[in-house]
């Protein structure tokens, strides 16, 4: 799916949190969203993901408006192309793995019924296999983030955003989660990630950097 944004703006109440943002994530490629902390990075990849308002501009999600899509249309989204691999959408940690992997998490919330097979490649590609009895309390923090993705490849999402998906993980789990998302971007989805980390970043082949001297405006 295309998402094309042109001049977005976020306001909360009198405060503008982005404004003038345009950018461009196409199927296939990873779009890394950069800049110092507090410039907006989440806030962009929230608005992307029709989970916050929009004050001004156009999102067109292959085409189709969606700055100002109905809650129906938005749950629909959600439901049928996107998965989110947020630290606050994660794990529900006193379910199983495979009780995770299989539900529709995030603003959707509920369950849905699980496919074995599915749910055995899934896992297996991202290197959790014979763990879907364990609650997902038990996974340390880069399993947790390869089971966001694990969902995200179990519902086959054409839209994957990710919200610091490197962030405190050690060399070898980055090296799997960057692999993982290449992998998806590879397979046709639409990736796109805020982040900090500007190694990561610069190997993406789209860029939307904030610029360092704004942060919030009131
Ligand atoms: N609910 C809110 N109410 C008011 N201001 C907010 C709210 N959420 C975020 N902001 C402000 O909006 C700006 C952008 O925040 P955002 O979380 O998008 O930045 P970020 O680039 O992701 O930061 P970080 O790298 O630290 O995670 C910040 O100045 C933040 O204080």
């Amino acid at each position: 799916m295309l998402i094309d944004a042109r001049d977005l703006q976020v306001r909360l109440g009198d405060h503008t949190l982005i404004q003038g943002v345009s950018v461009r994530c196409e199927p296939g490629k990873i779009t890394a969203i950069s800049g110092p902390s507090g410039s907006g990075k989440t806030t962009l990849l929230h608005a992307l993901g029709l989970l916050i308002p929009v004050s001004h501009g156009s999102l067109l999600l292959d085409g189709r408006e969606a700055a100002r899509a109905s809650e129906r249309e938005r749950r629909a989204f959600w439901r049928e192309h996107t998965a989110f691999v947020f630290q606050d959408y994660g794990t529900i940690e006193d379910r199983s793995v495979a009780a995770n992997t299989v539900m529709a998490l995030g603003p959707l919330g509920g369950t849905q019924r699980g496919d074995p097979d599915r749910l055995r490649n899934a896992l297996a590609q991202v290197g959790l296999a014979g763990r879907e009895r364990d609650p997902a309390a038990r996974l340390s923090g880069g399993e947790k983030q390869r089971l966001a993705i694990a969902r995200a490849i179990y519902r086959d999402a054409r839209v994957i955003l990710a919200d610091e998906p490197t962030a405190s993980l050690d060399a070898e789990n980055r090296e799997r989660i960057i692999t993982l998302l290449r992998t998806r971007a590879a397979a046709g989805a639409t990736v796109v990630i805020a982040t900090h980390d500007e190694a990561f970043a610069d190997t993406c082949e789209a860029r939307f950097r904030f610029d360092p001297s704004v942060s919030s405006r009131g």
